[in-house]
């Protein structure tokens, strides 16, 4: 029997299931070789601009004067631009070849939040392996927004990585690109025969013209633990300010974020099973990672970062997680 190459293994043993599932919801799927068919390109003849581009390491999709580029390593979306506006920041020291997680963007977080110091997920490293692996360009779903999907399976992850978590795992990520938002969903499946439990979260590094004008609202109320003070709390302030080193899990977060400067909204972001909402900016800290470029970066990001982390949430055999973020950019 001919050899199997993981892309079509990948299809086979996840994406057929996926097609299924679109076919209820009227979605198209396409698969990977019909994005260099020449009927592919015809039917987009009508747009100036080519609404996909792929490359070996990315895939760029415009629409509407607006942009998002997404690096194959990680599934790490490195750029979203807005009428030319970048809305996303990304150090000038970011390593994009996969020797290392890419710092900024959105980086995606799962199956573990930060280190677990016990259980399964303990042998893996910070934020475990999605961020550390290259995905697979599964293809098309829509056209209005244009959406395209990532895919992500145990045969996709290196040995190293398999055998410290090993169980079976179906993930795929679908990003659909509007005039001015970018929606984001991940969807985890347990294709195995033994459950497992798993933490997820979308490290969204946000482009803020400067640092002391924003304020993150719609945190009023919720629990905090904050990893800096190492303290628990529940947050009083309407704006939720950054003066200095911020790291804090906002646990069940009710209600959408917003990020503000100078009082005007930025970016509004809405969630789906991510009920937790991480605020994190390391500060002059950025000087002691290798990769934060350059290191007055910090003036000029904010990471709201929508998760699911405050707790384990268990995948029996056959289950499916749907996580989703959709991020609207004013201004
Ligand atoms: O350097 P990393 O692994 O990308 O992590 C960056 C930050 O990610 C945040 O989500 C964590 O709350 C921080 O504690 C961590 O420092």
């Amino acid at each position: 029997m001919a050899e199997v190459r993981p892309h079509a293994r990948f299809l086979m043993k996840h994406c057929f299931q996926k097609l299924l599932s679109h076919r209820s919801s009227s979605l198209v799927f396409r698969k990977q070789p019909l994005f260099s068919s020449t009927s592919f390109i015809r039917s987009f003849n009508h747009i100036s601009t080519m609404p996909i581009d792929q490359t070996e390491k990315d895939v760029t999709l415009t629409y509407a004067g607006s942009s998002v580029k997404v690096l194959l390593h990680g599934a790490n979306i490195l750029s979203w631009k807005v009428n030319g506006a970048e809305k996303l920041f990304l150090s000038e020291g970011a390593i994009l070849d996969g020797s290392k997680a890419v710092r900024g963007g959105v980086p995606l977080v799962f199956p573990v939040f930060g280190k677990a110091t016990s259980g399964p997920t303990a042998t893996l490293p910070q934020h475990g392996f999605a961020r550390l692996s290259t995905w697979e360009f599964l293809g098309q779903t829509t056209e209005s927004p244009l959406a395209v999907q990532f895919g992500l399976g145990p045969e996709n992850v290196s040995e190293e990585l398999r055998s410290a978590w090993p169980y079976n795992f179906t993930l795929i990520y679908t990003v659909s690109l509007g005039e001015d938002t970018l929606e984001t969903s991940l969807s985890i499946s347990n294709p195995g025969d033994v459950a497992w439990d798993f933490q997820t979260l979308l490290h969204t590094y946000f482009y803020i013209p400067d640092v002391d004008k924003v304020a993150v609202t719609g945190l009023t109320g919720t629990e905090v633990k904050d990893k800096v003070t190492k303290t628990d709390y529940s947050e009083s302030n309407e704006d939720v300010t950054i003066a200095a080193e911020v790291d804090r899990v906002y646990e069940n977060v009710p209600k959408p974020v917003t990020i503000k400067s100078d009082g005007k909204t930025l970016f509004e972001i809405t969630r789906k099973n991510l009920d937790d909402v991480v605020v994190w900016n390391p500060w002059t800290n950025c000087v002691k990672m290798g990769d934060f470029k350059p290191v007055t970066g910090y003036k000029n990001m904010i990471c709201v970062e929508a998760g699911s982390v405050s707790k384990w949430t268990s995948l029996a055999p056959g289950e499916t997680y749907v996580a989703v973020e959709t991020v609207k950019a004013y201004l």
